[in-house]
């Protein structure tokens, strides 16, 4: 292998996040090239509606996964919580990275932190996660649909369309804008979507060759994380149009996973918390969706 082709939205937090793996492989691999492919997706394409409308999984992630397929590249640079709990066939995540910060945090006007916005204040997002739990801590707020990258979502707020807005902390740490954040949630009060601040490497499964040089990057504390928060996902059958979130640390041996589920429509949030041991990863991630499941039809 000489040259490696990787596919990648075209977003500076994406083209971001393919030199971070790029640095990552360089250390260990000093002859191998690096070509990068900018590949637009659905959800680059669509940006006057909300991704919980656009309806469907892995809006950011199809075209990319089917030049994979089609062997017009050879790897994929993704975030993983853009992934779909289920990895097509012929495909596997063969790396993921250190988790970087996953908290959400709150970008506002005069770097207001969310306690003293004025009743009424505008705040930009279009995450129904986002939306349920800031209108449990602020219901007096107005809440307004707002897409598009990073930047763009910096700029709308900056022209003052927005009064607030909130964004993954992870997302701003990777492209030097940290020094924007007002406030940071904490994070077992305002649960992260599952595997945010983490970003993995998408490969096909029967190219051998690619598969030994991705795995050699992978961060098996991460994997363990992305084991247990993606089996939440999965037995919520999650995507963009649930209101769904998981925080899974692993301490040694232990594992913790906090976990919520909100109701759109009465807003109201179910949550619960499950420990046990790493091997046991992927069924506390499914018990933990099945109790927060059983809260809400109660
Ligand atoms: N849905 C877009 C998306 N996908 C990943 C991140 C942030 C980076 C990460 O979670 O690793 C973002 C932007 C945001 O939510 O602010």
């Amino acid at each position: 292998m000489n040259k490696l082709k990787i596919g990648t939205r075209g977003s500076k937090l994406a083209l971001r996040q393919t030199e971070i793996i790029i640095e990552n492989l360089k250390k260990l691999y000093v002859d191998i090239e690096f070509e990068i492919i900018q590949i637009k997706t659905t959800g680059d394409k669509i940006l006057d509606r909300s991704l919980s409308k656009i309806g469907g999984k892995g809006i950011f992630i199809k075209e990319i996964e089917d030049a994979l397929l089609n062997r017009d590249i050879d790897i994929a640079v993704h975030s993983l919580k853009d992934m779909p709990a289920e990895v097509p066939e012929g495909l596997v995540i063969a790396a993921y990275t250190e988790r970087e910060d996953p908290t959400d945090c709150l970008i506002s006007k005069d770097n207001m932190k969310l306690d003293q916005l004025p009743r009424g204040s505008v705040i930009g997002t279009s995450s129904l996660r986002r939306i349920c739990q800031l209108k449990a801590l602020r219901p007096d707020l107005e809440y307004k649909p707002l897409r598009g990258n990073i930047l763009t979502r910096i700029k709308k707020l900056d022209e003052g369309e927005f009064d607030a807005i909130v964004l993954a902390s992870a997302g701003l740490i990777r492209l030097g804008l940290q020094n924007r954040i007002a406030q940071k949630f904490e994070i077992n009060e305002f649960i992260p979507a599952v595997c945010q601040g983490i970003i993995c490497v998408e490969v096909r499964n029967d190219d051998d060759e690619v598969l030994n040089i991705i795995k050699a990057i992978d961060n098996k504390v991460s994997r363990i994380i992305a084991e247990c928060e993606r089996s939440f996902l999965k037995h919520l059958n999650g995507s963009c149009q649930i209101p769904l979130g998981a925080y899974c640390q692993i301490n040694g041996n232990e594992l913790f996973i906090n976990g919520i589920l909100g109701d759109s429509e009465s807003g109201s949030l179910y949550r619960d918390s499950m420990r046990g041991t790493i091997e046991k990863a992927s069924e506390l991630g499914q018990s933990l969706a099945m109790s927060v499941k059983a809260k809400s039809l109660e």
